[in-house]
């Protein structure tokens, strides 16, 4: 089913119940720091297996002690859609249980 893209103004109702999101040249993004590089690389391997099992992948960035996502819809031709929100949400739900903010 195609997934359709969203309005600025969805954008932005979406980005308003996920603080530290923002949306960077069309894509949603966000960076976490975390409290040393081995919690940051388990922090990429728990999203890595989030994003398998939504089948939607952002461009993953593992820093020394940070995180960094960025997402939109490739069959979408690059738009935000509800699947990059819905990644976000289960990015945001575990990032606690690493200690990352
Ligand atoms: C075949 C597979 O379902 C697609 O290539 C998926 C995989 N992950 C994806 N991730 C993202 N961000 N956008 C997509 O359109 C996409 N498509």
């Amino acid at each position: 089913m195609p997934v359709e893209p969203l309005s600025q103004k969805e954008i932005e109702e979406r980005l308003a119940e996920l603080p530290g999101w923002s949306l960077d040249d069309g894509r949603l993004t966000r960076s976490y720091r975390l409290g040393s590089h081995f919690a940051a690389t388990a922090m990429v391997v728990h999203i890595a297996q989030v994003q398998e099992e939504l089948d939607h992948h952002s461009d993953l960035t593992l820093g020394y002690n940070t995180v960094s996502l960025a997402v939109h819809t490739h069959s979408a031709g690059g738009a935000v859609t509800e699947k990059d929100v819905g990644l976000a949400r289960r990015v945001e739900d575990l990032a606690a249980g690493h200690g990352a903010h």
